[in-house]
């Protein structure tokens, strides 16, 4: 086969994981925003990849400042700060016809000082790390929310029976078991939110609330029941939301055998497990949902 049969693929390039803290001190009760973004352009860049010519090629160096500079006025939500950033790069560069913009956010709360909350001291939260992406092709533009790493647990009203059984299996049903799990989520808004005028974080403080109260209703027969809840609370309460995926380990707590002791274990004593954890991965949809076109390519740990 000659070289001549050989084409560049699908590329794109960035800067990643540009750290930024933004603190708003309008006043004397400042405010912090604290990002970690990922700019990605996608458009006519052959002649780099093919010719050494990189006339197309907006440094990522140019990206990172970019990002540093749309800050000075503001990020506001990560949703509307990387829509921001993508209509900035596919209209300052006609080449430029598209592109991935992603970000991660630290959630920092206000020190609690002689009773009251203070103005310019924070601590940082140790719940979930909210997520969102901007992907940009031609005319179409998607974006997703989401959040990792909230966990949570229940501590009774959870079982797991009915299974099959066989040979290999050892797993004894119960009706009353621990129930834990780091709550991976991302959502994908449809046209009726996609504008950077959207309220993005009234959206996620409504979504987090519902996945928390989702988890927390009723008795889980499953984590696979309980996650299809939870989304399902949320696309009914949000009618601009059109698909939400989930990626949730099983915490597995395990009883612990307190007899040689000659104690009883009423289901008080559980040894915490870190591995292997059950995975349980879904997505809960409308059947009449958006098409997605393919912002969930390069969004790892989803199915
Ligand atoms: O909620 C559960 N889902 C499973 O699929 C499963 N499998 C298992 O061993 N325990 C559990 N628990």
């Amino acid at each position: 086969m000659s070289d001549n049969n050989i084409i560049l693929g699908a590329n794109q390039y960035g800067k990643a994981e540009v750290r930024l803290v933004k603190i708003t001190r309008d006043t004397d009760r400042h405010e912090i925003e604290d990002l970690n973004v990922t700019s990605q352009l996608r458009g006519d860049f052959q002649a780099a990849h093919l010719d050494g010519d990189n006339g197309h090629v907006v440094p990522t160096d140019t990206q990172k400042n970019t990002v540093y500079g749309f800050a000075r006025d503001g990020v506001g939500s990560p949703e509307a700060f990387l829509l921001r950033l993508g209509a900035h790069f596919t209209s300052e560069f006609d080449w430029v016809t598209g592109g991935r913009w992603a970000a991660e956010q630290y959630a920092w709360n206000r020190i609690q000082a002689n009773g009251k909350e203070h103005d310019h001291s924070f601590v940082k939260s140790n719940q979930e790390v909210r997520t969102a992406v901007v992907v940009k092709d031609g005319e179409s533009t998607h974006v997703l929310a989401g959040l990792k790493d909230l966990t949570v647990l229940k501590s009774t009203q959870s079982g797991f029976s009915g299974f099959p059984v066989d040979k290999f299996t050892t797993l004894a049903e119960t009706s009353d078991r621990i129930l834990a799990t780091d709550v991976a989520a991302r959502w994908r808004f449809n046209a009726d939110a996609i504008s950077a005028e959207f309220d993005f974080n009234a959206s996620y403080e409504s979504v987090k609330s519902l996945l928390l109260e989702g988890f927390t209703e009723g008795f889980s027969h499953a984590l696979q029941t309980t996650l299809f809840e939870m989304g399902t609370k949320v696309l009914q309460a949000h009618p601009e939301i059109d698909e939400m995926k989930f990626s949730m380990p099983n915490k597995h707590h395990f009883l612990v055998d307190l007899s040689p002791f000659g104690q009883d274990n009423p289901n008080e004593v559980f040894f915490a497990a870190d591995r292997p954890y059950g995975l349980i991965e879904a997505t809960v949809t409308r059947d009449n949902a958006s098409d997605a076109g393919n912002v969930w390519e390069g969004v790892a740990g989803f199915c």
